[in-house]
């Protein structure tokens, strides 16, 4: 479960945002929507906690992740935050299987082999798991952003228009994935995008003005 109250946030005086508060229980999904340069970014961002917001919190399950130290929101993140970001930032030199097993290594000291061959045979990319991410193509490297995420069975996924770069098929495929393996594994999904074959499928929604 996540779940905000009264956050506010500026990168200088000329511009802040007021975020609307925004709630999304485990296994349930979100939208997050807007016009360009409203801000969904900047939210997820905050929401992930790598942006610290001027006022207000954000409540994962128990925590209160706004007061927590920087290195304990860090820690946290690692732990129980999910992130498919825009970019999907892949150590290259590394294998898609070790690009897995490191989200567990850096989160807690162990190289979670098991988890990440069922995360990639669910998303049906098991015979790409010795490649280089670079030899992927760009809705192969989406799925493998989406297992990396779930990793460490994060409480909540943050995806940031994950479906941006896809075709129809693909972009289909990626938010049947997104919403069945969050249903599966209990993980509040909060999705940014001003995608309109996204948007018709979901009523939760919440848009920035
Ligand atoms: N690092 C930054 N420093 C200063 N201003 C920023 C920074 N990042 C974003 N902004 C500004 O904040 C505003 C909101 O940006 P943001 O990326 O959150 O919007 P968005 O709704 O996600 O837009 P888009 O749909 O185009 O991706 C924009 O005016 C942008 O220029």
């Amino acid at each position: 479960m996540i779940s905000t109250k009264n956050i506010t946030f500026s990168y200088s005086k000329e511009q802040s945002f007021i975020f609307p508060d925004l709630h999304c229980d485990a296994g349930n999904t979100i939208l997050i929507t807007g016009d360009s340069g409203k801000g969904k970014t900047t939210y997820l961002h905050i929401l992930a906690g790598l942006l610290r917001p001027t006022s207000g919190s954000i409540e994962i399950d128990k925590t209160d992740i706004v007061s927590l130290s920087e290195h304990k929101n860090d820690k946290y993140r690692g732990q129980n935050i999910g992130l498919v970001l825009q970019k999907s930032h892949f150590v290259s030199a590394l294998t898609v299987l070790e690009n897995l097993e490191m989200a567990s290594w850096l989160a807690n000291g162990k190289k979670n082999t098991e988890r990440a061959k069922k995360l990639l045979n669910e998303l049906n990319i098991a015979n790409q798991a010795n490649k280089l991410p670079s030899q992927l193509s760009i809705g192969q490297q989406q799925r493998v952003s989406i297992a990396r995420a779930l990793m460490n069975e994060p409480k909540v996924l943050l995806a940031d228009e994950p479906t941006s770069s896809l075709d129809d098929k693909n972009a289909e495929t990626v938010i049947r994935l997104l919403t069945d393996l969050s249903k599966e594994y209990k993980t509040a999904l909060v999705i940014v995008t001003h995608d309109s074959r996204i948007k018709e499928k979901f009523t939760n929604k919440l848009t920035l003005i």
